[in-house]
């Protein structure tokens, strides 16, 4: 057996003689020669991660978005143009925004409106694995055709935001990058803190730093005001009792939004959305499972409260939702500070986007049954105590009165399309309708 025979093959790994108490030393030189050499590389590898690592998912677990994180990629100089050539303005006074979420069930269609109406568009998404991720992928097809790019990254992910900061000068950005669901939050808390809390903060870093400064408009939710009994919901409402870690993060959001524009001058206007639902939406949502678990003859559970009560929500179709976006945008004030310093006080708004009429989740199936022509397993149980309110319910009169915002589609209607949408996407090319 030559010495040779004793370099381990495992990098990093020396061997130790038959004996523990001594060992060879040539055998220990060239062994503690590889174990540099290995270390060095592996030391590279980590370093090379951490400055390039850009995306990672908000979903799953952390490891899972570390891991996620190695895949993703952005630079060079096509990708580059391609940012810059989605970004360009090609209307008269129109904007140049960055829309975070954009294959998103929301941020496809702001990002498809925005777009025809001439605006530049920018996507940015991280394809998490929240829900069907080949749902994402559909929109993002559907959005490119339109001409909108679709980055794929984190919001975490601050070399990133800057870089295409650096390459466009947004106007604007819609921000609608988040770990949505009531309910998953007790499975995964962690993806609300790191998308709802440290991602809304990496982005606000970056805009605040930007020169000029965007306007921001961003998504909060109805679920902030919680155990709230007062209905309708008004702006002017408590919003200090959060049922779940979702609304507790977007309550949090609402506060930090607050923060960025005392301290830097920047211009926000967040948007509580009441239970959005239509074509191309989110397949965790009551309406979108409940049509796919009908159509599949499996029970459905419908939630009630205690005695019987009646479980509702303000269900707001996604048309309107879209139409309340886009005026924000449009009497959104541009932000004061430049260079990381606030010149004059800013824009700072709330409003509500619901629909003005709560419907029992019991007439929400009653709808489904009819237009699907197929009747539900009803399981009826106990709202369980998962972070679900029993009932929503907006008044709109500042929206109304200050963006002009009026809902137009009542529920009947809606379904009716997004059923229309889910039986040709679904059924016409057979996909697999699991979310
Ligand atoms: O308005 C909002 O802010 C929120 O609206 C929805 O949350 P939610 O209203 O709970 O929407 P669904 O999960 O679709 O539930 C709709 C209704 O169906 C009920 N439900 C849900 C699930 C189920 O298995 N059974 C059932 O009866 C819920 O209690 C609720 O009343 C979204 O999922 C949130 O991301 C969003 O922020």
């Amino acid at each position: 057996m030559s010495h040779l025979d004793h370099i381990p093959s495992t990098p990093g790994k020396f061997k130790i003689d038959k004996s523990p108490y001594t060992y060879n030393r040539v055998r220990w030189t060239s062994s503690l020669a590889k174990l540099t050499f290995w270390s060095f590389v592996f030391i590279g590898l980590i370093f090379l991660f951490f400055y390039r690592s850009p995306s990672s998912s908000a979903n799953p677990s952390q490891s899972d978005l570390s891991r996620r994180s190695l895949r993703s990629s952005w630079g060079g100089s096509a990708w580059e143009k391609r940012v810059r050539a989605s970004a360009r303005i090609r209307s008269r006074n129109g904007f140049s925004v960055l829309v975070t979420g954009a294959a998103g069930f929301v941020g496809t269609h702001i990002s498809a409106a925005l777009k025809r109406r001439g605006d530049g568009v920018l996507g940015l998404d991280n394809f998490n694995h929240y829900y069907d991720p080949s749902l994402k992928r559909a929109r993002q097809a559907l959005l490119e055709r339109t001409g909108v790019y679709i980055v794929e990254g984190d919001i975490n992910d601050v070399a990133l935001l800057k870089k295409l900061f650096e390459l466009v000068q947004f106007t604007h950005v819609m921000h609608l990058a988040a770990q949505a669901g009531v309910r998953y939050a007790m499975e995964n808390p962690s993806s609300y803190v790191h998308s709802n809390i440290a991602g809304f903060v990496s982005l606000l870093e970056v805009c605040k730093n930007a020169n000029p400064q965007p306007a921001i408009v961003w998504a909060s939710s109805s679920s902030v005001y919680g155990l709230n009994t007062k209905v309708p919901f008004s702006e002017k409402d408590r919003t200090d009792q959060p049922a779940s870690l979702y609304a507790a993060t977007k309550k949090a959001g609402e506060e930090i939004a607050h923060t960025y524009n005392y301290i830097y001058g920047l211009s926000l206007t967040g948007l509580r959305f009441f239970t959005v639902y239509g074509p191309w939406g989110r397949p965790d949502m009551a309406y979108f499972f409940f049509t796919r678990d009908i159509l599949k003859g499996k029970s459905i559970p419908i939630f009630e409260a205690a005695n019987h009560g009646t479980v509702a929500r303000d269900f707001t179709y996604i048309d309107d939702i879209v139409k309340g976006c886009l005026v924000s945008l449009d009497t959104a004030e541009k932000s004061t500070g430049s260079g990381g310093k606030k010149k004059g006080p800013a824009q700072l708004r709330v409003f509500n986007l619901g629909n003005t009429s709560p419907v029992p989740v019991t007439d929400l199936v009653g709808i489904l049954e009819r237009l699907l022509k197929v009747k539900a397993k009803r399981n009826i149980m106990k709202l369980p105590r998962n972070g679900d309110v029993q009932f929503t319910h907006a008044n709109i009169s500042s929206a109304q009165r200050e963006l002009g915002y009026k809902p137009t589609t009542d529920l009947q209607t809606g379904l009716k399309k997004f059923v229309r949408w889910y039986l040709s996407y679904y059924h016409a090319g057979d996909k697999k309708a699991d979310a």
